[in-house]
């Protein structure tokens, strides 16, 4: 494991100041694209990080746990009043899994990525409130005052709409070769080696020129209120952002909230949902998994009793709502370590899925279906990085993947895969997206 700027042994040092009404996106206008980005339209919670005052990086997939376990190590001071709901102050994420084919362009997020950046600006009540943070020596609390007080002169009031006009997308992806793979897998279902894998592919889609991530940033929030928008920038300027409406966990002291979101239909094909027996099936595993998994670490675990509608603009999805109360002890990162990944993107059995995975997708799923999100002292919230794409420039991957039960049919999962990409495709090229 790697940390950039140690923060163990390091002391940090933090202020904070409001801002004028505002919004944490309008910043970006001012200060460039932002290095995090997080927000959840419905819940009124939405935070924009620039620069970065630390970085723990892990390097091997078996120091991931420990990277996220190390961010509540962080020792901070803060100079005059503290944050009483201030998300993060870490923010990032980290790559789904192994991988059968490594892609380089996937390099420079690492297997996890947490960063403390040096400005932090969120929404609270109307307004905003912006915090600075630095290192203890050498001047770290002139350091805090003076980026406080640069961000207040120069914070726009605005809200950021986005301005761009719409922009055609090159786009290219292989049905073939994703229909092939959707056979391999039913064929490993029929022969019961699984019960459901959840099998991704990517897509290229290239505008005219680099893509307006603060466009695309606007958009996603607009479009997607249900949803977690959020963007991770690497240090070599890839970016990897989407709207995703999964939450893998939300923790308040010792209260979890998560959720089993799996089994999908067209918006107009809602209502048949709740009686389709193969989508049933498919969020029933995720269910029972999440349910075994929390109760040893757990006082207690409820769920809702049967599973309820999630409407999104392009696609509709089976939602179980389920809370746990956390046993004396256990941290925010020891749930994330146990839950990730659920059978909502990896399968079930969960071993036999991921290794399926590597030896068939063919594809590097780098951030993709991790999770990412924010974590903090006593609260944290990781969301699965669904309906994302790695940006660079023009260039954008996105990546969609779908649940594989018994009775599914490489033309519907080809279908369903469509839909998906539609959030990223619309927020990306900014008009309506045809698809025949
Ligand atoms: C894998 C994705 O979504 C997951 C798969 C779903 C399904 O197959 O029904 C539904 C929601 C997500 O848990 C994705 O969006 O890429």
């Amino acid at each position: 494991m790697k940390t950039l700027n140690p923060v163990e042994g390091q002391r940090w040092v933090a202020g904070m100041m409001p801002l004028a009404v505002g919004d944490p996106l309008a910043g970006a206008d001012v200060l460039g694209v932002p290095s995090v980005y997080w927000e959840r339209p419905l819940a009124q919670e939405a935070a924009a990080g620039w620069g970065e005052a630390a970085v723990v990086v892990a390097e091997e997939p078996s120091q991931a746990p420990a990277a996220l376990a190390s961010l509540g190590a962080l020792s901070l001071r803060w100079v005059g009043e503290e944050p009483e709901s201030m998300p993060g102050p870490w923010f990032g994420g980290m790559r789904f899994g192994a991988t059968g084919v490594p892609d380089a362009a996937w390099n420079a997020h690492g297997v996890a990525r947490w960063t403390l950046p040096e400005v932090l600006v969120w929404r609270a009540g109307t307004g905003l409130m912006v915090a600075a943070f630095a290192p203890e020596e050498r001047g770290g609390e002139d350091a805090v005052r003076s980026r406080l007080e640069r961000v207040r002169a120069c914070y726009p009031e605005a809200y950021r709409h986005a301005r761009g006009t719409p922009v055609a997308l090159a786009q290219a992806s292989s049905r073939p070769a994703f229909e092939a793979r959707v056979e391999r897998a039913l064929e490993a279902i029929a022969a019961g080696h699984l019960q459901k894998v959840v099998l991704a592919r990517s897509l290229d889609a290239e505008g005219p020129e680099a893509f307006d991530l603060v466009d695309v940033l606007a958009r996603l929030r607009e479009q997607n209120p249900r949803c977690a928008t959020f963007l991770f920038r690497a240090p070599d300027g890839t970016c990897f952002l989407g709207a995703t409406p999964e939450t893998l966990c939300r923790v308040e002291g010792q209260v979890v909230q998560t959720e089993a979101l799996a089994g999908t239909a067209a918006p107009g094909q809602a209502e048949g949902l709740k009686g389709h027996d193969k989508d049933l099936r498919e969020h029933d595993s995720v269910v029972r998994y999440i349910l075994a998994t929390l109760r040893p670490l757990a006082e207690k675990v409820t769920s809702d009793s049967e599973p309820a509608l999630l409407t999104l603009k392009n696609v509709v999805h089976l939602r179980t709502g389920i809370r746990a109360e956390l046993r004396p002890g256990v941290t925010a990162a020891q749930v994330v370590a146990a839950l990730h990944p659920t059978p909502a993107v990896g399968g079930f059995p969960r071993e036999r899925a991921l290794s399926f995975l590597v030896e068939n997708e063919g594809l590097d799923r780098g951030w993709y279906a991790g999770p990412v999100g924010w974590i903090g002292p006593k609260r944290a919230h990781l969301m699965v990085a669904l309906r994302s794409a790695l940006v660079r420039g023009a260039k954008a991957r996105l990546f969609v993947g779908v649940g594989l039960v018994a009775g599914s049919t490489p033309e519907a999962e080809w279908r369903e895969t469509e839909m998906k990409s539609l959030a990223m495709l619309r927020a990306l090229g900014g008009g309506d997206v045809v698809r025949r």
